[in-house]
């Protein structure tokens, strides 16, 4: 069996008396999609924070290939190799397609804002950003600006600038949120190919894509993963029909 990329081991955070993640230990292996499910309020949002740093636990640690990075910065855990798109996006709307993904790239490199305009003109840079819009397909478009960009293809652009890191691993909070049908469709096919290059832990209410994509899945419920298992699995799980997926499973 594979050594996994990404693991949480017993992670803990409380705010005040709520427990938002009650012991949680998940891990993510290579090749994998593991997505996290759960009721509104289950802590997911709570456990992906912990994981990219944005969020100290009271106890635990998350292990990026092997080595404890609990204590790294944000900053540091993307150099390391960790990769994340946001639930709310975080692209810069009046800048173009290739300039947000430049500025990708300018991260991945540790470089700070106020190499922007240089960084603008930097060969390297500019190729990684390039690279990284032809994976998503978006180099037609690199001159557009983001503003204009419907809101499947900003979700493929944010894939691309966390794609500028040469990510070891995807940390995914909700891409298909705000997806009509079409766009989750071709977006859950491109996810589906990316597994292969990083693996991607997921966190999605779009259960469609979940079954569709995930090769586990963990529940999480007031804080605590109730099941971890195959789509088949979970679908078939009794407590998980009762805590969540009722009728959709
Ligand atoms: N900074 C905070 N201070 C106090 N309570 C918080 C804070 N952040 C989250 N919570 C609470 O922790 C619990 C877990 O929240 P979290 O946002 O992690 O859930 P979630 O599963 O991501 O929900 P959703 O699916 O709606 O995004 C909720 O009860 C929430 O109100």
């Amino acid at each position: 069996m594979s050594d996994p990329v990404l693991a949480t081991l017993n992670l803990n955070k409380s705010f005040g008396a709520l427990k938002a993640t009650d012991n949680v230990s998940i891990d993510l292996k290579p090749g994998e999609i593991h997505a996290i499910i759960g009721p509104n309020g289950a802590g997911k949002s709570t456990l992906i924070q912990q994981i990219c740093g944005g969020l100290r636990p009271d106890s635990g640690q998350v292990l990026l290939c092997g080595q404890d990075v609990s204590g790294h910065s944000t900053q540091a855990r993307a150099q390391a190799g960790l990769g994340r798109t946001f639930q709310i996006s975080q692209l810069c709307m009046e800048d173009t397609v290739l300039e947000n993904a430049i500025l990708g790239a300018m991260g991945a490199e540790g470089l700070a804002w106020r190499f922007w305009q240089p960084a603008l003109k930097r060969p390297e840079l500019r190729d990684r950003a390039e690279a990284a819009l032809e994976r998503v397909g978006l180099s037609d478009d690199r001159d557009i600006c983001c503003a204009n960009l419907s809101h499947g293809q900003r979700r493929q652009l944010e894939v691309a600038v966390a794609l500028t890191l040469s990510p070891r691993v995807f940390v995914m909070d909700e891409p298909m949120a705000g997806l009509g049908a079409g766009g989750s469709k071709r977006l859950t096919g491109f996810l589906d190919g990316l597994r292969v290059e990083a693996p991607i832990l997921l966190v999605e209410h779009d259960m469609d894509a979940v079954f569709a994509l995930a090769d586990r899945i963990s529940v999480l419920v007031y804080g605590k993963v109730i099941a971890t298992g195959t789509a088949d699995e979970i679908r078939a799980s009794t407590e998980v029909r009762d805590a969540y997926l009722g009728d959709a499973a």
